[in-house]
């Protein structure tokens, strides 16, 4: 097959990619750990669940939901903040080919409404805390058939406790060795729909399949993409489990027999106290944790000598940032990675010997990327900056229910192009140097401008809106609009700043400010000129 020209592909992987569904890979990987006596490890409250346990409650789980009709391709949601029980309905539902639809709990009402026309479940498991938030969309929602209580002993209204579902509905002497996870095309069977905005619009469900995360599953058993430690070791994990990065490095994490520390969500001191007390190996974090970590004094007041590894994605990390942490924790470098949730997880990390300050990494096995021209689609060499088009076993399947939206993100010959801007050099290591697309990451989350947009012009004194997004150095970037106020009609910028607080969850809050502004600049096509309002937006900034 002719190699096209500067066209980058994945090195030969370690392992093979298997060809069993993601539940199977799963099923066989936590009997092998079932001797291991921690799986998981709630940082907050030092409770437990072992491998055995996770096994035996994930294969019950299993068995109740075939009994009580979810089959394969039934969709159930995980509303819940990270906790020891979230992958138990997960991974029960990659065993019998049920599609799970993570959520973000805490979304606002409104912005679930949008997740949930799009995935429609017909089960969500939800915690103490989302309860009352999922019992609301029950009520909203006819589809919604049933809650299923994560964290609770006991039934909560007519929301069912995990346990009491398992115990009503599987066998009284469930035998896991007589469990078995079905098979089912894992190219085709979708096994998770996660939100995301893509390059331009609202958000979208990604569509990712058992054979998207059989790649992962291969990537982290290979000694030069995987996360550097061994069977038993203890990694320490508070990305969002709704969340791709938090989502499918944490079912790796399974995969290898880790000890997972998990956090429901980044506390400074438990963050560093749990390095220590746990000699946590490996960490996942998202640059403002690295500017935490390179700055903070507090750092000092702890041993954290049993860190080896720090892997960082899902947002640009400043190359001096990184070397003061490498200095700092005296590491031999910092593991980057660049994914999307369009493409599963990091497409891009840094090779376990090859670390280079700055890179985002190379290219991981199964997938191919090229750099291309954004005037003339042509694809550029080493040095040359362009947009980064991913293609590759790990690129979802689609948006669910948006076909036009999925023809837009991937091309006809199989190339996701990602909005984002960068180039490689003479050996294959990447530098992401600007985003061509809509989106603000802040923090590592996204903030789709369309979404706030769309709250903005509901008021009636609110004439036009462009949401863009502002460099920060501890957030990455902040959400700032700019506003058109009707004719007549008045309003304030703290009006404006809490219309959106009240309608969307906190990442999207309007932390860059509000400007009002005769006209929102936009092209020919009627098209916002983005780049321009951000280029506004630092000169108003650098008046301040
Ligand atoms: N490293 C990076 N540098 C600069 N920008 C980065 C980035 N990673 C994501 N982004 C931005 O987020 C966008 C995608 O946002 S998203 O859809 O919410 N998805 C993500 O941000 C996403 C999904 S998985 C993932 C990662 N997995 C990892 C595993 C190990 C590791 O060490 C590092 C990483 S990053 N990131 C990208 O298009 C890009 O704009």
């Amino acid at each position: 097959m002719s190699q096209e020209m500067n066209v980058l592909h994945g090195p030969k992987p370690f392992v093979s990619l298997e060809k069993s569904t993601a539940g199977q890979q799963l099923y066989e990987a936590l009997l092998k750990h079932s001797h291991l006596p921690e799986a998981l490890i709630n940082a907050h409250t030092g409770e437990t669940l072992s491998y055995k346990t996770v096994l035996e409650t994930s294969c019950r789980l299993a068995q109740s939901l075939q009994r009580c009709g979810y089959s394969q391709n039934s969709v159930v949601s995980v509303c819940s903040e990270n906790s020891l029980y979230f992958f138990l309905p997960v991974i029960a539902s990659l065993y019998i080919g049920v599609t799970v639809a993570p959520l973000n709990e805490n979304y606002t009402e409104g912005e679930l409404t949008n997740a949930l026309s799009i995935s429609k479940p017909r089960l969500i498991f939800c915690s103490k805390k989302s309860l009352v938030k999922n019992e609301d969309l029950k009520k909203k929602f006819s589809f919604i058939q049933k809650l299923v209580v994560l964290d609770s002993k006991n039934d909560i209204g007519s929301a069912e406790s995990l346990q009491n579902f398992i115990l009503r509905n599987s066998d009284k002497n469930f035998d896991v060795s007589q469990f078995k996870p079905l098979y089912f095309d894992p190219e085709q069977q979708v096994a998770l729909i996660m939100c995301s905005s893509g390059t331009t619009g609202l958000p979208k469900g990604v569509m990712n399949t058992h054979r998207n995360l059989a790649v992962r599953f291969a990537h982290c058993k290979d000694p030069l993409f995987g996360t550097q430690t061994v069977q038993g070791s203890t990694v320490l994990s508070f990305m969002p489990f709704f969340h791709g990065f938090g989502m499918c490095t944490t079912l790796g994490y399974f995969i290898m027999g880790l000890r997972i520390v998990m956090m429901e969500r980044f506390e400074p001191e438990l963050f560093l106290s749990s390095i220590s007390k746990y000699r946590i190996q490996s960490i996942l974090v998202v640059p403002p944790v690295m500017t935490f970590l390179a700055k903070s004094p507090v750092i000092d007041k702890y041993d954290l000598s049993s860190l080896k590894e720090i892997g960082c994605g899902a947002a640009p990390l400043g190359k001096e940032v990184g070397e003061a942490v490498i200095k700092r924790l005296k590491l031999k470098g910092i593991r980057q990675g660049y994914g999307l949730t369009e493409a599963t997880l990091a497409v891009l990390f840094t090779p376990s010997v090859e670390f280079r300050p700055g890179s985002s990494g190379k290219v991981v096995p199964f997938m191919s990327v090229k750099v291309v021209d954004i005037e003339t689609g042509k694809t550029l060499g080493p040095k040359q900056s362009g947009e980064l088009c991913f293609k590759g076993d790990m690129l979802m399947k689609g948006y669910a229910g948006n076909v036009k939206a999925t023809k837009e993100a991937i091309d006809e010959d199989g190339w996701l192009h990602s909005g984002d801007i960068g180039y490689y050099d003479e050996e294959g290591h990447f530098y992401i140097i600007d985003r061509l697309k809509e989106l603000i990451k802040y923090k590592g989350f996204q903030v789709p401008p369309a979404e706030l947009e769309a709250v903005l012009l509901q008021h009636s004194s609110i004439k036009d809106a462009a949401v863009v997004g502002i460099p920060d150095e501890r957030a990455g970037e902040l959400p700032m609009a700019f506003v058109v106020k009707q004719p007549g009609k008045e309003i304030t910028e703290q009006e404006v700043f809490d219309l959106v607080a009240s309608q969307v969850s906190s990442p999207k809050h309007l932390r860059g400010g509000v400007r009002f502004i005769d006209e929102i600049p936009k092209n020919a096509t009627g098209k916002i000129m983005r780049k321009e309002l951000q280029k506004l937006a630092l000169k108003l900034k650098s008046k301040l």
